[in-house]
């Protein structure tokens, strides 16, 4: 029987270098042969991306309810999971993700101060036992990555999206909350320190990667 694929998350505040890094983590598991998809969350498919759309616009003219903001997460991890991930599992491919669940837990629960169980409740009811093998934890000092974060804002002339509008205090309360879940869940979650060069970040994502690989 075909050994199912494995399911690898990335995670961390805005900033910290998820999408960078992403790019880095797919080619150093196709370089070993492995057949990879790479996506992320909210989005992955064209109708999550739609639901990414309602959660990052910034327009005030209506502020969008935690409760809604919740349910909107996971209705767009539902299609992504039945459409992409679930699939390129089955198949034995290597799943690469920017962001999962683990940012609805620093989100909407240590960010908008959702309960965890309620979050946990969805967590069983849409992901069916789906979880991520390993989640590289990109961790790194709030104000560090904010101006990361506005240098890339500068050279594309963007504008910051809903969550990327947040006061100090919100991105802390994610930070914390996302370290909490690695203290709680330290086979799976690897925290790797962001602040630092980029060859560096990636010398360790690179020996985390073969340290599950060779363990696999
Ligand atoms: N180790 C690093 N050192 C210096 N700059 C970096 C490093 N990693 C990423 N960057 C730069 O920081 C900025 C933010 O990186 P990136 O967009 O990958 O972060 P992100 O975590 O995906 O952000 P977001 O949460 O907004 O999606 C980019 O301009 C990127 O080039
Ligand atoms: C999966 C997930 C994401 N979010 C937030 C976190 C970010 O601000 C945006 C996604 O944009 P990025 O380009 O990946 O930074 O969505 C969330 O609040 N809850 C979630 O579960």
């Amino acid at each position: 029987m075909q050994r199912r694929g494995r399911f690898i998350t990335l995670e961390g505040g805005e900033g910290v270098g998820k999408s960078t890094n992403l790019a880095w983590v797919a080619a150093h598991l196709e370089a070993r042969g492995l057949e990879v998809v790479r996506t992320r969350e909210p989005g992955g498919t064209p109708r999550a991306e739609a639901i990414r759309g309602l959660l990052l616009d910034p327009a005030s003219d209506e502020p969008l309810d935690a409760d809604a903001e919740l349910l909107l997460v996971f209705a767009a991890r539902a299609q992504h999971l039945a459409r992409v991930v679930r699939p390129a599992l089955e198949r034995g491919a290597w799943v690469v993700c920017d962001r999962f669940t683990d940012a609805t837990f620093a989100y909407q629960g240590g960010g908008r101060g959702i309960p965890f169980a309620r979050i946990a409740e969805l967590e069983a009811f849409v992901q069916q036992g789906v979880q991520p093998d390993l989640t590289l934890l990109l961790d790194m000092p709030m104000a560090a990555a904010q101006h990361r974060l506005e240098g890339r804002l500068e050279r594309s002339g963007g504008q910051r999206d809903r969550f990327e509008r947040e006061r100090a205090e919100f991105f802390e309360a994610v930070r914390q909350a996302y370290l909490a879940r690695a203290a709680a869940a330290p086979e799976r979650i690897a925290v790797v320190d962001a602040d630092r060069a980029l060859a560096d970040v990636q010398a360790e994502l690179g020996r985390r990667l073969d340290a599950h690989l060779e363990a696999s």
